[in-house]
This record gives structure tokens, sequence and C-alpha cells, in this order.
């Protein structure tokens, strides 16, 4: 991170403590310039960047460097409207150069501005409490009327054999530094099945690597909507080598300055795999346990997650918290989304106004490998699981003008409606511009309209993708109508 504004200063009593840059920095703006606030931040990744994991490690250098990934595909989506193309490689240092010289700009000027303010402090370190208002931080302690958790969450490491070597730790990468790589790993190992490993494996193979993923389950984005998880396992897996129901059991280094990976499926059988460079994509654990919490009275819940109540309190009154470190989305919107709440709580309580709640009906999530996917709302696994009465409808691109027009054949809109209101209980897109097709869709469940209305009450232009959208509302709407003339049983499939 470089240097810190009062670096070597005593902070003494604050009004104000913040601990944590990235979602955590947007509480500081002229509002409460009349708080004398300490802004506390320990780096993120191997350049101990300023300004949390979104800009640094996260969702802007991965997006910048799946678009570019894109045109490497190209090829094959051009064949199929009969245009020969063909990729002849991708300069990843200049890739870099351009991400990173982007974000460390951003990064660098976000410090300075903090820095110019005259009643912040920013403080480089790891915060740690000593008591319910008292902070430790790189050598020194101070105290805070009123302190936000804004400490985000860290990537999972593996526990296997080897992953701890330090020789081998040259070889073992997390989202926090494969992007930053000296050169394109030739063979690159992921392992997991999340969104991180599907986006890293359509970024790297599109690059140029030769990828193999290893997911321990029986497909990618296990989480998501079966046919969306279906549909990007199919497609992925066209493009790297993807090994199913594979745990990862040891990394070893091999004769020919690489490293080995074994693995292990459900009936013992091993198996071994060779690379450059192995990233990890195993989830991320929220920062709450390097913080000694329990010295304030903030809670956790069994998975780590600080508690609070829907104005973001946690458990101690004057301590409130955002992002990763309390939600389990772990999205940057919603992170952001969460800092509004705090904020004009934060100002609520100094004005005497009334608190507002954080609204987490519909939030929604992109993936943003090829092809994009985007969800919002419940999975027809989880209505079932939940007793929910359902009626679902899926539209293909295919049977749309655009669709034509780009001779899609495997993708789809899928929506999961209530048979009795018609408004939407889920929204899966898998597909071009899904994470844009989506919006209207997330639009209507947010303001309670259904299905026919958010259809017919708009326009929809002409012959554009979003009209996949518009006649997957249609057609859920005529399936909701079918099956209350026919009294079929929830959770009829069309
Ligand atoms: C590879 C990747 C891609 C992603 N892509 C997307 C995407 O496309 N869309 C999306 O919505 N989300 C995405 N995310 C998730 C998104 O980045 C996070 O949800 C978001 O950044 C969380 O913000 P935050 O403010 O909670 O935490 P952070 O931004 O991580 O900020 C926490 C800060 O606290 C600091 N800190 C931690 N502990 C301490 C301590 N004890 N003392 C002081 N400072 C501390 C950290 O160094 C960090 O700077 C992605 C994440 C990853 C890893
Ligand atoms: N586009 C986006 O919004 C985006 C992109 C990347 C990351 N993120 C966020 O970052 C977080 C982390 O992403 P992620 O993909 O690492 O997490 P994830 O929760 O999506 O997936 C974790 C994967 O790791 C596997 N796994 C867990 N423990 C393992 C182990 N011991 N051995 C092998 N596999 C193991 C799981 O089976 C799963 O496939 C997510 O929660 C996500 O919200 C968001």
């Amino acid at each position: 991170m470089g240097t810190s504004a009062r670096e070597g200063n005593r902070v003494g009593h604050v009004d104000l403590a913040i601990i944590g840059s990235g979602s955590g920095l947007s509480l500081i703006d002229d509002d409460i310039d009349g708080w004398r606030i300490a802004l506390i931040d320990n780096g993120v990744g191997p350049t101990d960047a300023f300004g949390g994991t979104c800009l640094n490690a996260g969702c802007i250098p991965t997006k910048m460097l799946a678009m570019p990934a894109r045109y490497a595909v190209a090829p094959a989506q051009a064949r199929a409207v009969d245009v020969n193309l063909s990729f002849r490689g991708a300069d990843f240092a200049a890739l870099q150069a351009r991400v990173f010289g982007r974000t460390d700009a951003i990064a660098a000027s976000g410090l300075a501005g903090l820095v110019a303010r005259p009643n912040v402090s920013v403080l480089h370190g790891a915060a740690t409490f000593i008591d319910a208002h008292t902070l430790h931080v790189a050598g020194q302690t101070f105290t805070a009327d009123r302190i936000v958790l804004a400490a985000g969450s860290r990537p999972r490491l593996l526990d296997a054999p080897g992953f701890d070597e330090p020789y081998l730790g040259a070889f073992v990468h997390t989202s926090e530094s494969i992007m930053r790589v000296p050169q394109l790993p030739k063979r690159l190992i992921i392992i997991g099945g999340g969104t991180e490993a599907v986006e890293f494996g359509h970024i790297f193979s599109g690059l140029g690597s030769q990828v193999a993923i290893i997911a321990r389950r029986d497909s990618l984005l296990r989480a998501f909507d079966p046919d969306v998880a279906a549909a990007v396992t199919a497609a992925l897996g066209e493009r790297v080598v993807l090994r199913l129901n594979q745990q990862a059991t040891g990394l070893e280094p091999d004769d020919d300055g690489g490293v080995v990976l074994t693995t292990q499926d459900p009936d013992g059988i091993e198996y071994s795999y060779a690379a450059d460079a192995v990233l990890v994509c195993a989830g991320r654990i929220p920062n709450g346990d390097q913080l000694h919490l329990e010295r304030a009275g903030v809670e956790v819940d069994d998975e780590g997650f600080v508690r609070t109540d829907e104005h973001l309190r946690t458990t101690a009154a004057h301590i409130w918290a955002l992002g990763d470190i309390c939600n389990r989305h772990m999205l940057k919107h919603l992170a952001n989304a969460q800092a509004r709440v705090v904020k004009r709580n934060l100002l609520a309580e100094r004005d005497g106004g009334a608190l507002v709640a954080s609204d987490e009906r519909f939030v929604p999530q992109g993936v943003f490998g090829l092809p994009e996917v985007a969800t919002v709302g419940a999975t027809a696994a989880e209505l079932e699981r939940a007793g929910t009465p359902f009626v679902a409808y899926t539209h293909k691109y295919g049977w749309t003008a655009y669709g034509w027009a780009i001779a899609d054949e495997n993708h789809f809109v899928k929506l999961l409606g209530d048979p009795e209101s018609g408004r939407l209980l889920g929204a899966h897109i898998v597909g071009p511009e899904a994470t844009s097709l989506i919006q209207p869709l997330i639009q209507g469940m947010s303001f309670g309209q259904d299905a026919s209305t958010i259809a017919r009450g708009q326009y929809w232009i002409h012959p554009a993708p979003t009209e996949v959208v518009e006649n997957a509302l249609l057609g859920l709407d005529r399936a909701i109508a079918e099956h209350r003339r026919a009294g079929e049983a929830p959770g009829t499939a069309i």
C-alpha cells in the first residue's frame, strides 16, 4: 500500500473507525467531515494494494481480462454465421499493464484523496480489538465512539500436502496473485468449480493457457439452477480439460520445472496432472476471525460471518458491519448497497432520524465467463426444498430474431413464477448479454410486478436481445394460466 497518511502519528480518539478500505471507503465523504475518522487497511494481494478486493484483485481486473478472452473465442462464434476468423494470440504483458495501470492508479488516487481530508487518518496494518471501543493497529492503540467492520474476506487455501510447502509457493496461486504472474502460464490447473473457477477458466483458456479445471462435485456452478450449471459445464468443458468428482490430494515438484497435482475420485482412483501454475478457487473466508471480535461483544454465525440485524448493526450497539465480512453473497453490488445503509444509519443516529433496513430480497449475480450467466431469486431446487409452489418456463435465444442473427442454439432464459400472483420467484439466464438482459427482471421482482405486467407494460425494441426476456415472460404467463386451468401439480416445467 505504500505510505499511509499519518503513519507514525498517534490517532488517540476518533468519532468513527472503519476497518477495511474496500466498500468501507465509500462511507467517507463530506456528510461526515465533522467527524474525526480513522480508516484502517492492511492491503490486498502481493502488491499490498489499497482499496479492497473488487478494485485490486476481484471484479474489475477479472472483467477487464474476461472481455479480451472473449475475442479469442470469436472465431468459433463467427464460423456459426459463415465468417472465417482466426486467433493468433494475446499480448499478456500489455493486457496486464493496461488493466493494472488503470486499477493501481485508481487505488493511488483513492488513497491520495483520503489523505487530503484533514479529518481522516489512514492507518496501514491489521486492526484487532482490545475491547469494545479500543483498537490496536501497527503498534498503537486508539479508541473510537463508533466502528464499522468492512474487512471483507480472503481466499480459502487448500489443506492438502504440498500446498503449504514454501518451495512450491511460487506455483500456488489464488485470485490475489494469479492475474499478476510475470508470464501467462503454459499449463494452468484450477481447483474449484464455482464462479471464480468458471471466470478464470474462461480468461486463461481464452488468452492461450492450457487449462485443466478440477472440481470435487459433479458439475460447475453447483449453487446455481441445474440447467444453468449443466449449460456452463458443457460449454466450458469444450475449452478446458474438465475433471469432475475429483478431490486434490497433493502437490509435488516434477522433473521439468513444474508441479504435479494428484487427485482422487470417489472410488479412490488416483490421477495426476502436470502444470506450471495451480490456482486455488475454493471459496472465501470472512475476515472476522482475525479481529478478536469476542473482545468487543460482536458475534459471528457458525460460518464466521458477523451477525447483524436488518439495519446492519452488530451485536455490539456501536459497531456496524457491511460487505463480505457479514453476508454470504459476497458480491460487490451488495457490499456497496450495505455501505449506503450503514452510512444512512450512522447519520440517522447522529441527527436523530429513523434507521433504514438493508433490502436483500433480490440480490442478483452475474458470472462473466463464456457463456455469461445471470441469476436472481430462487432456483427450482430451492423452491422444491422449501415446498413453494412454482411454474417454470424456459425460452431459448434461438426462438427469437436476435437468436437467429447470431445462430444461437444453446442459450436460454429460465423463469420461475408464483402460480397465484404471477410474480417472478427466480430468473436464470445463460447466454450473450445475460448480465444486462436480467435487469428488467430484477426490476420487476423488486417492484412487485407480475410477469404479464413486465412483459406488456412496456415496449421491447425489435429485434434486440431483450426480446428473449419478453418472450420468456409471455411464456411464463401462458404457463401459469394453463397451470391454473388444469389445476396441475406445482413445479411443472414447460
Ligand atoms: C476474483 C474475484 C472476482 C469477483 N468478481 C465479482 C463480480 O464480478 N461482481 C461482484 O459483485 N463481486 C465480485 N467479487 C466479489 C467482490 O470483490 C467482493 O464481494 C467485494 O469486493 C467485497 O467488498 P468488501 O468491502 O466487503 O471487502 P474488500 O473489498 O475485500 O475490503 C476489505 C478490506 O479490508 C482489509 N482488511 C481485512 N482485514 C483487515 C484487518 N484486520 N485490518 C485492516 N484491514 C483489513 C483488506 O485488506 C481489504 O482491503 C469478486 C471477488 C473475487 C475474489
Ligand atoms: N462474478 C462474480 O460475481 C464473482 C466472480 C468471482 C468471485 N465472486 C465471489 O467470490 C467468492 C469466491 O468465489 P469462488 O469461486 O472461490 O467460491 P464459490 O463458493 O463460488 O465456489 C467454491 C468452489 O470451491 C470448491 N471447494 C471448496 N472447498 C474445496 C476444497 N477443499 N477442495 C476443492 N474444492 C473446494 C466448492 O466445491 C466450489 O466449487 C464467491 O462467493 C463469489 O461471490 C464473484
